[in-house]
């Protein structure tokens, strides 16, 4: 059976690698240095690093130029995030030779700007799918926009070649991921998905390990690696099976 990619997160806040609770600004917890976070992932074998930028994605700056920096010293893949959402942003988020950007308020707000992107860059571009019950969220997941299914449906006419799916009500929580929407999303494509969101312990990696035939073909990791709850080596052994 393939083995579930992992994905350890840097979600970088005012120049800092810090982690939210339901992703809500305001609610952040410091880890300090967001490359010394990464080299330590990199260090433990990570193959990926997820890396967001926040202020971007919230609106309240950004952190470009720590973010290209961090980008530029792996070695390992890496899936970038947070406000990406027009040709100068996606120009600056290649430009740091990252593997693949994730666009998320793009995907709601300007969908023909993101068909296009999809058709000029293929699989580095995948849309983050961060819901609410069924429903999307925008702008740093502050704002509603639309239905899941219906989006996912446009995604997928237009070739988008991966999701990544976050239940926001479990996201930075330790409470564990959303199987059933991950089975949910997986029933509704045949695209790869990406599960992010609530990873507490090696079980909930195992159990995202399962849904491996269904069609996800990651799992991001962030709160439950910076608590301790397990290591990443411990994490990565715990997929290899
Ligand atoms: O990815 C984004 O663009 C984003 C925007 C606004 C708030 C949070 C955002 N991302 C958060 C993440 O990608 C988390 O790192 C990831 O879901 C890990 O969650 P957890 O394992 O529950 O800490």
């Amino acid at each position: 059976m393939t083995k579930l990619e992992l994905l350890p997160a840097v979600d970088v806040r005012d120049g800092q690698a810090v982690r939210l609770v339901h992703g809500e600004s305001g609610s952040e917890t410091s880890y300090g240095d967001p490359l010394q976070a990464a080299l330590t992932w990199q260090r433990a074998g990570a193959e990926w690093l997820h890396l967001v930028d926040l202020d971007a994605a919230f609106g309240t700056g950004d952190n470009r130029a720590r973010i290209a920096e961090v980008a530029r010293s792996m070695d390992i893949k890496v899936e970038l995030s947070g406000g990406i959402r027009d040709d100068a942003s996606l120009a600056a988020a290649l430009a740091t030779g990252c593997t693949r950007v994730n666009l998320g308020t793009a995907a709601l707000e300007t969908p023909e700007w993101v068909a296009k992107v999809i058709a000029e860059h293929g699989d580095k571009i995948a849309v983050g799918l961060d819901v609410r019950g069924t429903t999307l969220r925008g702008r740093g997941w502050t704002r509603d926009g639309g239905d899941l299914y219906e989006t996912l449906a446009r995604l997928d006419s237009e070739g988008c070649a991966r999701y990544v799916v976050t239940d926001i009500a479990k996201d930075g929580t330790l409470q564990g991921p959303n199987l059933e929407l991950l089975r949910n999303v997986c029933a509704a494509t045949d695209k790869p998905v990406v599960a992010s969101g609530g990873v507490s312990s090696l079980d909930d990696l195992r159990a995202i390990s399962s849904l491996v035939p269904d069609g996800v073909e990651g799992a991001i990791v962030g709160k439950a690696l910076y608590a301790k709850a397990f290591t990443l080596e411990e994490a990565l052994k715990a997929v290899s099976a």
